[in-house]
């Protein structure tokens, strides 16, 4: 399976982002790429005031670009995240995946809201206009199942673990950690998720933006079963292109039967 990261600059104009995300869909293609990963928030500047300014419906119009920029280069699209309003108004951080055919076939709304505040860092505070999603997310390709989160989510082992028990064999994830959690804790974290849980790992961060009031770490990766960094990039904007041999997770899984010597006999993990 051969996957693309877009690390890509998000400016104000909704409808300019969603054209530079295709440009760099179509450098994709053109590798026979089987599934393409945007950032969280690729449309809208991450700013809690932008979130319903910028929030659209279901089946909106970056829903309908989107959905048919998948059919027009016939990959899995898994659209990083845009802002998403309900009928009663509130609004989501969400991610959509599309299907080669162009047809929506999962959606994921981020379940843990980034509310954070580091003394002489990082303070955000995503709950002032996002109400938070309450399911798991997986879905199902020719190439196996796929579990979905976003950004802070991967902070939360139990969800990763949630996904692999629905079958996931990869975890993507959208994200935009910052200048505060990218140094410390970026790497770490994906390379945890995919040591506890045998399972690729594939984050994807914006480019970094040093005039922007949220600055994106960047150093969008993908991570084996193993451990290993299969590829990273800098801070720079740049398309990542990698080779995911699906077979590694049964052979480390095998090997390290890690998932088959959990005592669920003394604890589990189950949704409510
Ligand atoms: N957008 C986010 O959820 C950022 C998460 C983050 O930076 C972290 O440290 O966690």
């Amino acid at each position: 399976m051969k996957i693309a990261v877009v690390q890509m600059h998000v400016g104000e104009d909704k409808l300019k982002n969603i054209a530079h995300a295709k440009s760099f869909i179509e450098r994709a293609a053109a590798k026979a790429v089987d599934l393409v990963v945007l950032p969280e928030m690729f449309c809208c500047p991450y700013e809690t005031k932008n979130f319903p300014i910028y929030a659209e419906r279901d089946g909106g119009e970056s829903f309908t670009q989107l959905a048919s920029i998948a059919k027009e280069y016939a990959i899995y699209l898994v659209a990083g995240s845009m802002p998403e309003k309900d009928d009663e108004e509130n609004v989501y951080n969400t991610s959509y995946v599309f299907n080669r055919h162009g047809e929506n076939i999962a959606k994921h709304r981020k379940m843990h809201l980034f509310d954070i505040d580091v003394d002489g860092g990082q303070t955000f505070k995503e709950s002032e206009t996002l109400t938070p999603g309450n399911n798991v997310t997986v879905f199902n390709t020719e190439f196996g199942k796929i579990g979905l989160c976003i950004c802070y989510d991967l902070r939360f082992p139990e969800l990763a673990r949630l996904m692999v028990d629905e079958g996931a064999e990869i975890i993507v994830v959208p994200a935009a950690f910052n200048m505060t959690t990218g140094p410390a804790h970026w790497e770490i974290l994906f390379r945890n998720r995919a040591l506890d849980n045998q399972v690729f790992m594939i984050g994807a961060a914006p480019a970094r933006d040093k005039q922007a009031s949220y600055i994106s770490y960047g150093h969008s990766l993908v991570v084996s079963p193993w451990g290993d960094i299969v590829e990273k990039l800098d801070e720079k904007e740049n398309l990542l292109i990698a080779n995911l041999d699906r077979s590694l997770v049964k052979k480390v899984r095998k090997e390290l039967p890690l998932l088959a010597h959990r005592r669920n006999d003394i604890y589990t993990i189950s949704k409510q």
